[in-house]
């Protein structure tokens, strides 16, 4: 498999912020990477800093092999849509489209028009005047249409509601199996979002806590039910990373669990619920201590 993303050691400083600390990862060709992380985490900076938005304080960013600052070649292939994009006062959305279709040697013209079609945005209206979901559809339209090789998006739901993100994911995923490219994407609704991601890194106040195939890291915890005495037992000496009690019954979200430890727990009478990867990312991020909660 080729990298299309290699960050190597990188950190990013500002003043005494680490936004990007000592940061090592790499993302395939052909895969569907997730951004993930709270509130400050650093996602955007390390987006800014594979678009040569952002000089690197430290280590290494390659884009196709490439140092991505002001690196035509690089940046010619990789497209990133953010909330946050702002544009000249009198762009109307049509000339959103137009100066993307000049931007994107892959621009794909009749299937941005679709896109418009399906996602109902007015191109004819500035895009100051336009609502922040018909804002955000610009963006993902752009990014849909762009077909760039590397196709960045930071959070680019904001203002949709929820039958235009499904329509977004729905359109991610059929687009990217007839052209496959590498997407990564920054996003806080991890659920939603699962079914696309084939790799997820998280990242913590600046730092990599994981890197790891979506579908290995869905299978590592497991939430096991039952009553609490056979529960305490049974998480003796394991990796638990949050406990619930309601009344005599527990529940506690298990970590690093083999099909020895599921066979276990079955044989003690205990149930196995599956964890979302929402809720392992959120166990993961919340801080050393596992989250005790009882009703
Ligand atoms: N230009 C800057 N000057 C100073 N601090 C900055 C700058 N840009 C980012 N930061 C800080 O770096 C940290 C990481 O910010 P960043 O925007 O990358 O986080 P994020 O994970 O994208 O957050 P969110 O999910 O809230 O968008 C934050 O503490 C932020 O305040």
């Amino acid at each position: 498999m080729t990298a299309i993303i290699e960050a190597e050691r990188l950190s990013r400083t500002y003043g005494a912020v680490c936004a990007v600390d000592d940061v090592s990862f790499a993302v395939e060709e052909g895969s569907v990477c997730g951004l993930l992380g709270r509130n400050g985490a650093g996602k955007t900076t390390l987006l800014q800093l594979v678009t040569g938005q952002e000089f690197a304080s430290a280590g290494e960013i390659r884009v196709f092999g490439e140092r991505p600052l002001e690196n035509a070649a690089v940046l010619g292939r990789t497209c990133l849509v953010k909330e946050s994009q702002t544009y000249p006062d009198t762009f109307k959305g049509g000339h959103v489209l137009r100066a993307a279709s000049w931007a994107y040697a892959d621009w794909d013209e009749p299937y941005a028009r679709r896109l418009v079609r399906e996602f109902g945005v007015p191109l004819d209206r500035r895009m100051k005047k336009l609502s922040r979901g018909q804002r955000s559809a610009i963006g993902v339209i752009v990014g849909l249409a762009s077909r760039a090789p590397l196709t960045l998006f930071d959070e680019p739901y904001a203002g949709l509601d929820a039958v235009a993100r499904q329509l977004f994911y729905d359109l991610l995923l059929d687009d990217y199996a007839k052209n496959p490219r590498t997407v990564v994407m920054s996003t806080h609704l991890i659920d939603e979002a699962s079914r696309l991601l084939d790799r997820v890194v998280v990242i913590d106040s600046g730092r990599v806590v994981i890197d790891a195939e979506a579908e290995d890291l869905r299978g590592s915890a497991v939430s096991v039910v039952g009553r609490a005495s056979q529960v305490d037992a049974f998480v003796e000496g394991r990796s638990v990373l949050r406990r619930d009690w309601v009344g005599g019954i527990a529940s506690a979200t298990v970590d690093g669990i083999s099909e020895a430890d599921r066979a276990e727990a079955l044989a003690a009478g205990l149930e196995l619920a599956p964890v979302s990867l929402q809720e392992l990312v959120v166990s993961r991020t919340r801080g050393d201590q596992a989250q005790e909660v009882s009703a």
